[in-house]
């Protein structure tokens, strides 16, 4: 199997650290607003990679952070007049609901910023002793980027190159432009942890390089994100790790393409930017799935509103071949040419483009079945399709439950997840939330029986 590597710009063969497991990290969320398609483009592409490489039988440690502190957190908090852990816990809620929505699988740990203070620290301490870190008058701490030979080794940038377009700002302590901060000095009345450099908080790339070695090594086989992050935030945390272990950072750097707008990247900073609930309000979960799913993960992706309708007629291709069928049970099917083609697009990269264009020669197949009145075939081929579109997490409701949600009932699968969303804010104490997601339920015509055994859900 082969994955394209950005640190080497080229596709190599996949081999992980230890033969059947795989450990791999994953920038998330600034969580101080809704999540955008932007976002949920690095969701399900990194569910899709999780979900392959299982189903290709490695045991996949899958790792997300969360970033929960951060200049544009405290402002956010700061405007809406509110404490900065209250907007992160309802983001981080918001977000844990549009995933279960899009059929993204949870990560197997998700560790938060503000909970490995204690290890963030530990790494800036080490980068000191060892000369890769300096503090500042003002208590703020840099790394010295001119300590690390190697930096720009995965943008391809040169350190004399960043020098010369830099400059030191008056009011910045740092000694050489390019250096960057591990630990800010609090200013007045900010939320502040204590340190050796006095009371602060911690930069945004020590967090992830404090976090995903603590969560899987030193030395880990993927690490991905979005198509921002490269440089400076990867770059820069290759040098800090790099520098703190002694070792080899990261074997594989994967990098979503973006979505763009009008050909210009989606982003909260330009304002070009759809929340993932405004899209789902308007489309069924599964075809915004479709929608990100049917591109490479590399490609960059437009969105507009035809691309969207579009989806849904092709995905509406494939509910069309099923409808009507039973598939024949999982395993009665042996492998066939289909699967084999799958995999061989699978393997090459994670394509998915291809992949999808397997399940569409499948669904032909269903309709020429069916034409020829051969129902056993139909169901054979059906339970092929089925088994195909599960390993990218589509198909898997029934036709009837989905062509509701497309004319605008929600579905089933819809449904099931706001109930899991309630059930979670209930445990958390978070009943305004969870009438909220009864209410809206209600709005939509359906009906929660609460009961020992749990939640039950009806139709008005
Ligand atoms: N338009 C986009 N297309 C693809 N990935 C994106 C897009 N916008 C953000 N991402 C990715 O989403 C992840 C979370 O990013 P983060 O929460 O830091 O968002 P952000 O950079 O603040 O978003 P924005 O760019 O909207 O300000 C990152 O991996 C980032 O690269
Ligand atoms: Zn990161």
């Amino acid at each position: 199997m082969r994955i394209y590597n950005t640190l080497t710009r080229q596709k190599e063969e996949f081999k992980p650290m230890e033969p059947r497991r795989v450990r791999m990290y994953v920038c998330g969320m600034t969580v101080y607003d809704y999540c955008h398609l932007g976002h949920a483009r690095v969701l399900v592409a990194f569910d899709v990679i999780t979900r392959y490489l299982r189903h290709r039988g490695y045991d996949v440690h899958y790792v997300r952070n969360i970033t929960d502190i951060d200049d544009k957190i405290l402002a956010r908090a700061e405007e809406n007049g509110e404490v900065y852990s209250d907007l992160t816990g309802r983001m981080i809620r918001a977000m844990h609901e549009d995933e279960a929505r899009l059929g993204v699988l949870s990560p197997d740990e998700e560790p938060r910023a503000t909970a490995y203070i204690d290890d963030i620290i530990a790494m800036i301490h080490r980068l000191i002793a060892s000369g890769h870190a300096y503090e500042a008058a003002n208590g703020d701490v840099y790394f010295a980027v001119e300590s690390f030979p190697d930096y720009g080794k995965l943008s391809k940038k040169k350190l004399d190159d960043l020098l010369a377009g830099a400059r030191v700002d008056v009011q910045e302590a740092k000694r050489s432009p390019a250096d960057f901060a591990l630990w800010k000095a609090a200013k007045p009345g900010e939320v502040s942890w204590d340190s050796p450099w006095g009371e602060g908080r911690p930069g945004w790339h020590i967090e992830c390089s404090a976090m995903s070695t603590k969560c899987l090594g030193d030395t880990f086989d993927i690490h991905g994100g979005g198509p921002d992050l490269m440089f400076p935030h990867h770059e820069n945390e290759i040098a800090q790790s790099e520098c703190a272990t002694g070792h080899k950072f990261v074997h594989t750097w994967m990098h979503a393409g973006a979505i763009r707008v009008n050909k210009e990247k989606m982003s909260k900073s330009l304002g070009n930017f759809f929340t993932i609930r405004e899209i789902l309000e308007k489309y069924p979960a599964e075809v915004v799935r479709y929608f990100l799913v049917s591109s490479h993960y590399r490609s960059q992706v437009d969105y507009s509103e035809d691309n969207l309708e579009e989806a849904g007629r092709t995905l509406s291709r494939l509910y069309h071949a099923l409808r009507g069928i039973t598939p024949a049970k999982e395993g009665a099917v042996p492998e066939t040419e289909f699967d084999r083609q799958f995999a061989e697009a699978m393997d090459d990269d994670f394509n998915t483009a291809g992949a999808i264009a397997v399940l569409h020669q499948v669904a032909n197949e269903i309709n020429q079945f069916r034409r020829d009145g051969d129902t056993e075939q139909a169901h054979r081929s059906a339970a092929v399709l089925v088994r195909l579109g599960g390993i990218l997490g589509l198909l898997q409701q029934s036709p009837d439950a989905f062509f509701q949600a497309d004319t605008g009932e929600l579905s089933a699968a819809d449904i099931e997840a706001m109930i899991q969303a309630r059930a979670d804010a209930r445990k958390a104490k978070n009943f305004a939330e969870a009438d909220r997601i009864r209410d809206e339920l209600l709005e939509k015509g359906i009906i929660l029986d609460d009961s020992r055994e749990g939640t039950s859900w009806r139709r008005a």
